[in-house]
């Protein structure tokens, strides 16, 4: 019988193209400037303390090149952890702040879009 993985390429959309895709299109956001790499606790007083699991887009993409995303939703964990530990240390009505809105809307979207 044909694989699960044969069956789930040929017929419909791979869950890992779905999150190639949408990690292309977030490192490309133009709001996307925070994200892109880790923050460096040194030189950002607080930060060590206050976020417990760092997250940012440079680790996802090293994560997913290490097949260490089983599925979709393990991505949009990561992906929320990023916006989430933006919310914790970024005032709302900051610069960073507003980005992290922005770019967890643009997500939430197309994630959607790409699902339907
Ligand atoms: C992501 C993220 N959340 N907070 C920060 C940050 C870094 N320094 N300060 C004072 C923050 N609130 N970041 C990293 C933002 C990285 N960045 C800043 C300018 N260009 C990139």
């Amino acid at each position: 019988p044909v694989s699960k993985k044969a069956k789930m390429r040929d017929g419909g959309t791979d869950e890992l193209d779905v999150c190639q895709q949408l990690l292309g299109e977030l490192e490309t956001h133009q709001d996307a400037w925070p994200f892109l790499k880790p923050v460096n606790p040194k030189s950002v007083p607080g930060y060590k303390k206050v976020v417990k699991k760092p997250m940012d887009l440079s680790t996802i993409r090293e994560k997913i090149a290490n097949k260490q995303y089983s599925c979709l939703e393990s991505f949009t964990d990561d992906v929320n952890l990023v916006f989430d530990n933006c919310e914790r240390f970024n005032e709302d009505d900051s610069e960073i702040g507003k980005a992290g809105h922005i770019m967890r809307r643009f997500f939430n979207k197309r994630r959607a879009e790409l699902l339907k």
